[in-house]
Order: structure tokens, then sequence, then C-alpha cells
């Protein structure tokens, strides 16, 4: 038998979405082997520019696993959660392809984009933590309302043409323009601008709806990697009646494991904040419905988790 590849998978993101708990759960497995830190961000923030060769590069990056003991296991792997890399693509996907060219398993956890953005506004704007950590979430944020910051948001994909079907003033979406845009080189191409604009790598204050626009990030990942490596989850369904163990079951199932009961299901990496006023909830439903709608065709499923996966009231 030849031991698995380090690392054998990667959690993509998307950020806020309950990345930290399945990666969690995937490390209770006992043939699994836990890196020397959960998000390794060793394709984008932390890649090293200096290293040119591949080999070089694959080096530098298997040095945030515990890469020896793997080899030396064969049942074993290994896998990496950056949540960060679903949408910074133009960085990451390149680099992936070169340093780690095996068939890797993905998994790209998706929430409610209006409870993300609320969840990562509250994050960002904390003033809890290691100073570190603050650094790594940035300060841009810190003194504006949510609301400054989703029309900040809002003013930078404008400028990119990224939402030509969208009233920003009135909050008013345009359903023709939206389906004709929806897919179209157009959109790809406004996509890349704002990657290259407006995705950064010195702060964590950024993307706050970009982050919950699925099936746009998803695209360029289905163009470089297969579909059967991707596995996709919806937080929500995790909070259901044993919906962690029947998520871990297709998990495991994914990563070619057998299953494994999960001793500890808390939610991790929670916190408390004030719920999201009305007006401003009301404002992101009625921008990301048509989003939602349109992710399962993008990811080709005809599962009824995913045709309607975060039905609202839009007012
Ligand atoms: N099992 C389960 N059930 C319900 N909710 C859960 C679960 N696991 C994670 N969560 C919620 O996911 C949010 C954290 O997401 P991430 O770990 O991806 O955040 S991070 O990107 O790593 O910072 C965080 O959301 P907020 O509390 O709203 O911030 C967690 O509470």
């Amino acid at each position: 038998m030849v031991s698995r590849p380090t690392p054998s998978y990667i959690i993509l993101g998307a950020q806020k979405a309950g990345t930290t708990s399945l990666y969690h759960y995937i490390n209770e497995h006992p043939w699994v082997i836990k890196a020397r830190r959960r998000e390794t961000h060793c394709l984008d923030w932390r890649w090293d520019e200096k290293i040119k060769t591949k080999s070089k590069q694959l080096e530098y990056c298997q040095r945030f696993f515990f890469t020896d003991h793997v080899k030396n296991r064969v049942s074993c792997q290994t896998g990496d959660s950056s949540p960060s890399y679903l949408l910074d693509s133009r960085r990451v996907i390149p680099r992936l392809k070169r340093v780690f060219d095996w068939k890797m398993k993905f998994f790209v956890m998706m929430r409610d984009p209006v409870r993300r953005a609320t969840s990562h506004y509250s994050m960002v704007t904390s003033t809890d933590g290691t100073p570190a950590q603050q650094k790594t979430r940035g300060l841009e944020w810190r003194n504006k309302s949510l609301w400054d910051v989703v029309q900040m948001e809002m003013k930078k994909m404008n400028e990119c043409s990224l939402i030509p079907y969208w009233n920003i003033e009135d909050g008013i979406i345009d359903q023709d323009c939206f389906d004709q845009f929806f897919g179209s080189q157009q959109e790809d191409e406004a996509w890349n601008r704002y990657l290259e604009r407006y995705v950064p790598l010195n702060t964590g204050s950024y993307g706050l709806l970009t982050r919950g626009m699925y099936a746009v990030q998803l695209r360029p990942w289905f163009r470089s990697f297969d579909r059967d490596q991707f596995m996709f989850l919806r937080l929500e369904s995790m909070k259901s009646k044993n919906g962690v163990p029947n998520a871990m079951e297709r998990v495991f199932s994914h990563l070619d494991l057998p299953y494994h009961p999960i001793c500890d299901e808390s939610a991790k990496n929670s916190r408390e904040y004030e719920s999201t006023d009305t007006k401003i909830h009301d404002y992101l439903q009625r921008f990301f419905e048509p989003h939602n709608r349109g992710l399962a065709s993008v990811i080709q499923t005809k599962s009824e988790e995913w045709i309607d996966p975060w039905p609202y009231q839009v007012v």
C-alpha cells in the first residue's frame, strides 16, 4: 500500500460557515492526523514568493503538516482548513495545481450569506482576541457600522461592473438583467477585476458580500478541478437533529474513510453578537436571493437541500 499525499484534503471555505467545526470533526477520526496549525494559509498569505522551484515549494508547504508521520502510516491522512482560499481563487488555484499536483479532495461549507456576513462583520470588528488575531482581522471596518461596510462593498463591486443588476441605493434587483449576467463572460471578467483589486493579503476586512456569493466563487474552481473532487455542506443542515453524524458520514466517505462517530458535536468558533437591523437584513436578503437560487445549477445537484438553500421571505 502507498501512503496518502500530504495534504489529501482542503476545506476551502467559506469563511464563517462552520469550517472550524468541520475541521475538528474530521480530526476526531483515528486515521486523520492534524496539520501543525489549523489554517495553514500556505497558498495565500504564507506563500513564499522567493521560492521558485516546484520541489522546494512543495517542501515548504508540507512543513505545515506532520508529513513524515503521514508517510509512515499508510491508512492515515492529513489536511488543511484555510477558508480564505475559496474567494482567493486567482492566487490559490495556480499554486495548488502546481504544488499539490494530485487529485485532492475539497470541502466547501456554505451558510445563509446574510448570517455569514453578520458573523464576519462581528468577528472583524470585535476587540477581543490577541494582538496578532486583531492584526489579521484588520482595522478597516473597526469604526464603521454594518450598513457602512455593506455600502462600501457594494461600491467596490459596482466599480468592477460585477453587479449591473443591483440598484445599490434602492436595494432592488433587476431580475432579467441578473438572469442574463449570471454565468456570463462579462461576469467572469468583472469577477477577475474584483479579485485583482479587492482581495488583499494584509487584512481580513474584505469580502463581506462576495464571500457569500457562492456560485460566482465556485466557477473558477470548477474550471480547474473535477466536480467529484468537491463536497458541499450547508451549515444549517448540521444544526438539525442528527445533522452532524449524517454530514460526517458523507464527509468520511468523501475521504475514503470508514465512518467514525463524533464525540464532541459542539459548534466551534461561536460568538455572541447583536442581531441585524431589519432594514439591512431585508436589503441583504433581496441581494442574495437570486444568487442562492442559482447555486444548485452551478454545483450540479438536484438534491432538495440545494434547490432553495436559504428560503427568504423577501420584502
Ligand atoms: N455545528 C454547528 N452548529 C451551528 N453553528 C455552527 C456549528 N459549527 C460552527 N458554527 C458556526 O460557524 C461560525 C464559525 O465559522 P468558521 O469556523 O468557519 O469561522 S472562521 O472562518 O474559521 O473564522 C460561528 O458562527 P457565529 O457564532 O454566528 O459567528 C459558529 O457558531
